[in-house]
């Protein structure tokens, strides 16, 4: 260090303090990287690493991107997870003693972005602190800087509910205590794969009071919320006034979904593209503002769970859908209202400009036209709505005043306060239109003077203002007044002394009217930031407002119907899949009923593959959901039950859980149900148990089927291609079988889509395969021995009693398991062998054959 140069060394410095993140050190028009932060910044942005003198003998790698353009870079950065200090040179480098002094001014972090470049237009963007106390409780405290949303949640139901609870939501970042146990910052970073950030002080900073009054009675609230804040303040060095108050989630008022349904359901994502399309978000938004469909996404991710504030929702979206014209019209004022939530962040934040003040007027002057259309609708509680919208008269009149229609981006080269908004900047621009004015006549005069017609006055930033004479006309200047300044190949320039007075007149005025306007500007942004907490109740309101006309728009083009509900019961009739039904060609959906009454709890789903049972599953799910939201459903009747939670295993289980086999996540996700569910809830449960041995997964199956109806009474499908299972009806009285028809037509299997009652009689896996175009050959091996398999097997397969008690009926399987396996596989694997290619593969290819081949003869 001793060695290093000045400037280095100060480098040295500041990057102890912010080992985790690439320090951007500003050093002129560049913000420069050294040592390791170039190495790695080089490669992750694909720009040049070149070397700088240091110093010592060896040079130290440097890499750096233009000051200008440097928000693209700090963005390809953060989008990858990684934190970005920016250190700006905090003195005017002309009047700096020695090395200019350069300082930290933010830290820029996944969960704090706030430029509006960095940020999804359409996503809220988390950053949470995760906080563990020794009473066994968590506490999770959100943040969106950029809307300044604050909102807290205590969990006492163990780490699972934090993983749960973190992953349904749009998390970029989580703050935790440098002492969180090792094993859960473990899991944050391989299931979640969030930034991980650290945070030890929780003591309460009490210029941030006004954001807890409603958390201020529970310690451990204010630790997690303190946490929180303190981790912002520190990475962000500035006011947070725009914060809002800390709103608790009652996670007991929200339908629960556990981060396996929100995934299998797809809710705002579609597994395959991991993009909005395909989900259910993607039919649901037909919001036309950001703030909407940042609303509309968090309704998805929380259903509700009360009746009367469902209906509430519903009675508003049935009036928007009687009321088409008011509806469009409603529609085309919401178009121009811009992002108010993160233009009120922006305000505090201090990096609006101009044109974003002009934008928030606009937005602000279409309120009244919302109001007045709001109160066309019938329904009272639409009237209420426009009830709540307040017009800030007060703020709309000081943009009016104040700010130009057309600014410039920039807030530092003026054109941004009209005239009449304050009269020393009146006066500053009137002197130098008038000394423009003045140079425009002396132009005329000394032309007509001088006899030079091409003669002009122009100016530059080096000599000012000057009079151009070619040099063919030079002999017609008289003598002595002029003054030569610059020499041009064509040409001459001078300034008389007139001229000269005249220049200083008017520059002084313009740069003083720049400077002015600056003040002015930073003086309205002041008064703006009174009104935010004004600004963010109305960006409640109309994203509420923006999301339920999205509700009645997609009802209508849909042809959705509003739900009823009750307590006990629920059917369907001609329910669809809101997706599916879209996406299929031609519109062949086929709508089915669903019912569930009050002796039903069980449904047990038969039928071929592919002929649509997961799909039958994920509908209901998907009603019950929209319906909890306030939306109108897919179906021509739905009488629906309230659920208080959701649980699936549907689809293929990938590797949430690291290091797991497909199998383990099966078995998780069942646990996480079984455990979980309540007599109100809803567990889905497709195909259990087919990712191990036959015998092994009827096994389980049927004894979760049996837990489920004995001890867990919640409503539950559970599909299965186990028709052994079927026979359950009998000995459970509370299950009900019902399967999706197939037919079999010229030996190939026609699937009808149809869900009837009853069990199906046949699985068509091998026509289904036919269908995949396996070899011909191959089908009708497959066929032999299925014929086989089905005179002989008959005994074996019989269905265990589910009267008796488990522990006989797993003993009872074993037995049964061996004589098959014998007889089965042991030909199998002779053939097997012989058929090994040993010169073709590699060692640990051989190595897995082997023990592929162990575990057959196992
Ligand atoms: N009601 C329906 N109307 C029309 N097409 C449907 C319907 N239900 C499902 N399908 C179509 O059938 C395809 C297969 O459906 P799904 O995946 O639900 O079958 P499955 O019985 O669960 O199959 P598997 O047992 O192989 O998992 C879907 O992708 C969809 O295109």
């Amino acid at each position: 260090m001793a060695k290093h140069t000045p400037m280095i060394k100060q480098y040295l410095k500041i990057k102890a303090e912010h080992k985790d993140s690439f320090l951007f050190f500003r050093l002129g028009d560049f913000y420069e990287l050294f040592f390791d932060d170039a190495i790695k910044a080089a490669q992750e942005l694909e720009i040049t690493l070149t070397k700088r003198d240091s110093g010592q003998k060896e040079e130290i790698p440097m890499c750096g991107v233009p000051y200008h353009s440097a928000s693209n870079y700090i963005k390809i950065l953060i989008d990858k997870g990684y934190k970005v200090a920016i250190c700006e040179q905090t003195e005017d480098p002309k009047k700096a003693k020695g090395i200019v002094k350069r300082e930290v001014i933010q830290v820029i972090t996944p969960g704090t972005v706030m430029e509006s470049t960095m940020l999804e237009e359409h996503d809220n963007n988390y950053i949470a602190s995760l906080s563990h106390f020794p009473d066994g409780t968590f506490v999770l405290a959100y943040n969106d800087l950029s809307t300044g949303e604050n909102r807290i949640a205590l969990l006492n139901n163990g780490w699972e509910q934090v993983i749960h609870e973190l992953y349904n939501q749009p998390i970029k970042e989580v703050v935790i205590a440098t002492a969180l146990p090792k094993k859960y910052q473990e899991q944050l970073k391989d299931r979640l794969h969030v930034t991980i950030s650290y945070e030890d002080k929780v003591n309460f900073n009490a210029e941030y009071r006004f954001l807890c009054e409603n958390i201020n009675n529970d310690e451990r609230l204010m630790k997690g919320f303190s946490r929180l804040l303190n981790y912002i303040q520190h990475t962000q060095k500035r006011s947070l006034n725009h914060l809002q108050q800390a709103k608790i989630i009652e996670l007991n008022q929200y339908l629960s979904l556990d981060m396996y349904s929100k995934r299998n359901l797809e809710l705002t994502e579609s597994i395959l593209r991991k993009g909005k399309h395909g989900s259910l978000l993607w039919i649901l938004d037909k919001t036309v503002t950001a703030m909407g469909s940042r609303q509309l996404k968090k309704w998805i991710e929380r259903p509700l769970l009360h009746q009367t504030s469902i209906e509430n929702r519903l009675d508003i979206v049935e009036s928007f859908l009687k009321g088409f014209m008011q509806r469009e019209q409603l529609r085309e004022s919401l178009k121009s209202v811009y992002d108010l939530e993160r233009l009120a962040g922006r305000v505090a934040f201090g990096n609006v400009n101009a044109r974003d003040l002009i934008q928030l007027k606009n937005s602000l002057q279409q309120i009244p036209n919302i109001k007045q259309i709001l109160t066309q609708f019938e329904e009272e509680k639409t009237k209420q709505l426009a009830e709540q919208l307040q017009v800030p008269n007060h703020l709309i009149d000081l943009l009016e005043k104040s700010i130009k229609d057309d600014p410039p981006v920039s807030i530092k080269e003026g054109s941004l306060i009209k005239d009449g908004y304050h009269k020393t900047l009146d006066t500053y621009r009137d002197a130098s239109h008038n000394g423009k004015k003045w140079i425009a006549e002396l132009e005329k005069k000394e032309k007509e003077e001088t006899n030079i017609r091409s003669l002009k006055i122009g100016y530059n930033r080096v000599f000012g203002y000057y009079i151009e004479v070619t040099k063919a006309n030079l002999h017609l200047l008289p003598e002595g007044r002029y003054e030569r300044k610059q020499t041009l190949t064509n040409a001459e320039r001078f300034v008389t002394p007139e001229l000269k007075e005249k220049e200083q007149l008017i520059l002084e005025a313009e740069e003083k009217s720049i400077d002015l306007e600056y003040e002015l500007f930073l003086g309205i942004r002041e008064k703006i930031k009174e009104h935010i907490p004004q600004l963010q109740v109305l960006a409640e309101i109309i994203s509420t407002i923006d999301v339920l006309q999205s509700f009645a728009l997609v009802s209508e083009i849909n042809h959705y119907t509003r739900p009823v509900f009750h307590q006990q019961e629920l059917s369907i009739k001609d329910g669809r899949h809101p997706v599916v039904e879209q996406v299929i060609k031609d519109g062949s959906y086929v709508p089915n009923d669903i019912n569930l009454d009050e002796d039903t709890d069980i449904l047990l789903i038969t039928g071929p593959n592919m002929s649509g049972k997961s799909t039958y599953m994920r509908q209901l799910a998907l009603i019950i959901i929209m319906g909890q939201i306030g939306c109108f459903v897919p179906a021509e009747k739905a009488h629906l039950k309230i659920f208080d939670k959701i649980f699936t295993r549907i689809g293929a289980a990938d590797d949430l859980v690291s290091g797991q086999s497909t199998f383990m996540v099966e078995m998780l996700e069942a646990n996480h149900a079984l455990k979980n569910a309540t007599e109100n809830s809803l567990i889905l449960l497709d195909e259990i148990g087919r990712g191990t041995s036959t015998y092994d997964g009827i096994a389980l199956a049927q004894a979760i089927v049996e837990y489920i109806h004995d001890y867990v009474y919640a409503k539950t499908l559970f599909s299965t291609h186990y028709h052994e299972l079927t026979a359950l009806e009998t000995s459970l009285p509370r299950l009900k079988n019902i399967h999706v028809r197939a037919e079999e037509y010229e030996g190939n299997v026609v699937f009808l889509h149809q869900v009837k009652e009853g069990a199906a009689d046949k699985s068509y896996g091998i026509h289904v395969a036919k269908l995949a175009n396996l070899p011909g050959n191959l089908i009708e091996r497959a066929t032999t021995i299925l014929n086989k398999f089905e005179q002989a097997g008959t005994n074996e397969t019989e269905t265990m009693k589910s009267e008796s008690n488990q522990l006989s009926l797993f003993e009872e399987q074993k037995e049964k398991n061996k004589p098959m396996k014998k007889s089965t596989q042991q030909p199998d694997l002779a053939h097997e062998l012989s058929q090994i290619n040993l010169l073709e593969m590699t060692p640990i290819d051989a190595l897995n054959e082997l023990y592929r081949l162990q575990k057959l003869i196992k």
